[in-house]
């Protein structure tokens, strides 16, 4: 058992972060080593699985991440933007593989993922789930299929909790469906209309963002044009979808030369 894969969750009192120690402690590919939360959370010091309501796992919820990442192959990393940005330099220096799944991150956080990914693998993805990423694959395909008669609008939901907009879903489609139309999603993306915002522009991808209740994710890709309308969509109804890709990006990229890879390389997408 001691062989398997060590892996470590950050975020680990989040709604991704119990997912994820539920999937790595149920699997026999995986053993959980370390649980990594911000300092003064309540959970620091506690056993994992206690904090968590159930038996114990053994692990104590830590906040030195660093100690935690050197005794790991992987970290899995739900967590927000500033926290992954020094979780990668750490994984980077204990040389571990940085799964990362957390969204809304700027160019600047992109830039210290870059550079880290000097040192060690690193497998970051909007959507870790098997069904978004071939929902990217087919955007692509009928994107580049149509013309621009047809309208693209990507169109997202998320639970009331969600901080970021659009999703990295949906942003994720967005840059498929460009790539697919041979252009650059920064000069045709319609992010956030509001008031007399002049008609549609021919050729542009619009962006709408639903927020409530406990929507797990739904993303629809529409084709609109005069008289017909195609629509791609995925609808997540549990987070597991999210915590089983990124452990199997985990297990994928443990002995991978160091670089950025994305779930596409995982799953040979
Ligand atoms: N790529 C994917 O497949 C998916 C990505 N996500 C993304 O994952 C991220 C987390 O989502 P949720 O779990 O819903 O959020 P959440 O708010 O429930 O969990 C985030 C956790 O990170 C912890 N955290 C924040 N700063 C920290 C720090 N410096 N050190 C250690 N822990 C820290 C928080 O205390 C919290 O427990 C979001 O960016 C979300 O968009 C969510 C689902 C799927
Ligand atoms: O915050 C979430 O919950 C989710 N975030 C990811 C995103 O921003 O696309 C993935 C999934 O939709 C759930």
């Amino acid at each position: 058992m001691t062989d398997l894969p060590g892996i470590v969750i950050t975020g680990a009192s989040g709604r991704m972060g119990q997912m994820l120690v539920k999937t790595v402690s149920e699997s026999d590919k995986a053993r959980l080593v370390g649980c990594v939360e911000r300092a003064g959370h309540p959970w620091i010091g506690q056993d994992i699985g206690v904090a968590m309501g159930g038996p114990e796992l053994g692990v104590t919820v830590t906040d030195d991440a660093l100690v935690a990442f050197s005794r790991a192959q992987a970290v899995i990393d739900f967590s927000a933007p500033a926290a992954t940005v020094e979780f990668v330099k750490l994984a980077a220096q204990a040389r571990a593989c940085h799964v990362i799944g957390t969204t809304g991150l700027a160019p600047e956080h992109l830039r210290h993922i870059e550079l880290a990914a000097r040192h060690a693998p690193i497998v970051r993805a909007g959507n870790m789930s098997l069904g978004v990423n071939l929902l990217v694959q087919l955007t692509r395909k009928v994107a580049a299929a149509l013309d621009a008669d047809f309208d693209i609008e990507v169109v997202e939901a998320h639970h009331r909790h969600k901080v970021d907009a659009p999703s990295g879903t949906a942003l994720m489609l967005g840059e498929a469906a460009a790539e697919g139309r041979g252009v650059e999603l920064g000069e045709v993306a319609d992010r956030g209309r509001d008031g007399i915002t002049g008609a549609r522009e021919r050729g542009h991808i619009g962006f709408s963002a639903i927020r409530g209740g406990d929507i797990v994710g739904e993303h629809d890709v529409i084709f609109a044009a005069d008289g017909e309308r195609i629509v791609l969509r995925h609808v997540a109804t549990d987070r597991a979808i999210f915590a089983r890709g990124a452990l199997k990006a985990a297990l994928w990229g443990q002995d991978r030369a160091p670089g950025e890879y994305d779930m596409f390389d995982v799953l040979g997408l």
